[in-house]
């Protein structure tokens, strides 16, 4: 489905009163940075993974929500359309997001994929593992009530990228980085948790941050992110309270305010370390007056101004 950006246009102002949908349809300064977006309208992530579909049209909700964000800085925006799956052929849409991540990051674009669900992270990481060539270290940061840490039954789905992301670092040769900020204790199994301390995972639960900021977070983060070369920024949107984000495939009872979520984003992106980012499981179906595809928006837009 394709999709018109379009919104408010306050020309009374001149041109510090930009918005997203006029700057996408700019043209492009060669001196300032530029974010590319890509949407991956799929439901068959969600649909293998046992849970409620409608993330197919998250992106087209968000892009909605963005194209009347303020633009406060010099930086340029690409829109580069969607990758669908065909039937259910998920494999081979992730192989083609992965694809367009590579060729983002050859040409030193900032890239962020709107999903569709969590799924969207191991093509995230194929197009970066591409890119690098095993010649750089990655640490995933990813905000989710979800650790996403399931086996492929038999293949693939929105609940099992981190494994399998796993798996392929391992057989690279390399050490996975993996740290899950706003995690649910209730909304995870045994087996799952147990996974996460087999694979070393770090682990911070949605409960230890609702009770204000760890004074040691912000340094930790900062450590984490100095140890590698690449980081690579997950948000699985349910990872926050339903107040905020009511429009997810799995909301999770508990989770984390907007504010806390968008602080551990700018202290992750003054890491100057992240190279690419994504947005996952914006299911607008359970949405509550665009409540949520605007607290997307404001999530994209708070990554948006370390670029
Ligand atoms: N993307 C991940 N999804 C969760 C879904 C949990 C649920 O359906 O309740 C998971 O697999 O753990
Ligand atoms: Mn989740
Ligand atoms: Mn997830």
């Amino acid at each position: 489905m394709s999709f018109e950006w379009k919104g408010r246009i306050d020309n009374e102002d001149g041109p510090s009163a930009e918005r997203w949908h006029q700057r996408v349809q700019a043209s492009h300064k060669a001196e300032s940075p530029t974010l590319a977006l890509l949407g991956f309208q799929t439901d068959e992530g969600v649909a293998r993974n046992k849970g409620r579909v409608g993330a197919k049209n998250g992106p087209n909700a968000l892009r909605a929500a963005a194209a009347n964000l303020p633009i406060n800085q010099a930086l340029n925006l690409r829109d580069d359309g969607d990758i669908e799956v065909e039937g259910t052929d998920l494999e081979s849409a992730q192989v083609k997001v992965a694809e367009w991540v590579t060729n983002k990051l050859t040409r030193n674009e900032f890239p962020i994929v709107m999903g569709g669900g969590h799924e969207i992270a191991y093509a995230s990481y194929l197009g970066w593992r591409r890119w690098a060539k095993q010649q750089r270290s990655l640490g995933i940061i990813n905000l989710d009530a979800h650790l996403d840490l399931r086996k492929p039954n038999p293949t693939g789905s929105s609940g099992t990228p981190f494994y399998q992301i796993a798996q392929s670092i391992q057989q690279d040769g390399g050490q996975f980085k993996y740290w899950v900020l706003g995690v649910s204790e209730v909304a995870n199994t045994a087996a799952l948790f147990q996974r996460a301390e087999d694979l070393n995972v770090q682990l911070t639960y949605d409960n230890q941050l609702n009770l204000g900021e760890p004074p040691e977070l912000a340094s930790q983060l900062v450590d984490f992110c100095n140890a590698v070369d690449d980081i690579y920024l997950t948000i699985d949107l349910d990872v926050l309270q339903a107040a905020f984000m009511p429009a997810v495939s799995a909301p999770a009872a508990g989770g984390l305010s907007l504010a806390m979520v968008e602080r551990i984003i700018s202290t992750v992106m003054r890491s100057g370390k992240v190279r690419l980012a994504d947005l996952a499981e914006l299911n607008p179906e359970y949405d509550i007056d665009s409540i949520g595809s605007k607290t997307a928006a404001r999530v994209l837009y708070r990554i948006s101004r370390y670029l």
